[in-house]
């Protein structure tokens, strides 16, 4: 079968290195697109319940911080906000049929983040140069829109044989150390 025609709703490890589909993503009831973790879940664990793409390229998301992220009383831990704005900048290009994977991001943490509160992220791609997609966010409290972190980072476009490649890099790593024991092994002996 060729990965093209190949439909990724995969459940094994090697099946996943095929990548996955972007253009049929497998998705929460809201609509957001899982990630590898979230799908048999079938839930977004960071708490994203609706994402949408408007006419102007804008994308929404409506979330929550799950009690199970808290960091300091009743706010979200740091690495929840981080998280949330790689998840959500980084479905900007999937939610126009692209995959990516995050190169840089950087976060500017204004407020902290109240748990189980409906917040907002809002985002977009800023430029293209390349591969490269210059992607930038922000997260808001609603009702009132008061700005709680900022996100803006590189995106790098990737076919889906960017995890395929992954696993072949990796099984390189493997049987290099494992050549480095046997010599380890053979020295010591
Ligand atoms: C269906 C879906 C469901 C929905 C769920 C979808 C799930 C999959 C998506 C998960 C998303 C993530 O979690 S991402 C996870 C966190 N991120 C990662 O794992 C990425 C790990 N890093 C990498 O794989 C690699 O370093 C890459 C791909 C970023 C770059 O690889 P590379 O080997 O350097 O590639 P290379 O061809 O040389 O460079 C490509 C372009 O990237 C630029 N570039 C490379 N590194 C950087 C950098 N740090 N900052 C800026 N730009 C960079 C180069 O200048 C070049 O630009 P130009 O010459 O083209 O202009």
């Amino acid at each position: 079968m060729s990965q093209d025609s190949h439909k990724c709703h995969c459940k094994s490890p090697t099946d996943r290195s095929a990548g996955p589909d972007v253009r049929d993503p497998p998705r929460s009831d809201g609509g957001v697109a899982l990630c590898g973790a979230c799908r048999d879940k079938k839930t977004c664990r960071l708490g994203l319940i609706s994402e949408r793409l408007d006419e102007t390229g804008t994308a929404w998301f409506e979330l929550r911080c799950p009690k199970d992220h808290e960091g300091g009383p009743n706010v979200a831990h740091g690495g929840w906000t981080a998280s949330v704005l790689d998840e959500c900048l980084g479905h900007v290009p999937l939610l126009q049929g692209v995959l990516s994977v995050t190169a840089e991001l950087a976060v500017s943490f204004i407020k902290p983040v109240p748990i189980e509160r409906p917040v907002e992220v809002r985002a977009r791609i800023e430029r293209r140069e390349g591969s490269r997609i210059y992607i930038s966010g922000e997260m808001v409290l609603l009702p009132g829109r008061a700005v709680l972190a900022r996100g803006k980072g590189t995106w790098i476009a990737r076919d889906r044989t960017h995890f395929a490649h992954f696993e072949n890099w990796l099984a390189e790593q493997d049987s290099m150390s494992g050549a480095n024991q046997v010599a380890l092994t053979k020295a010591r002996a």
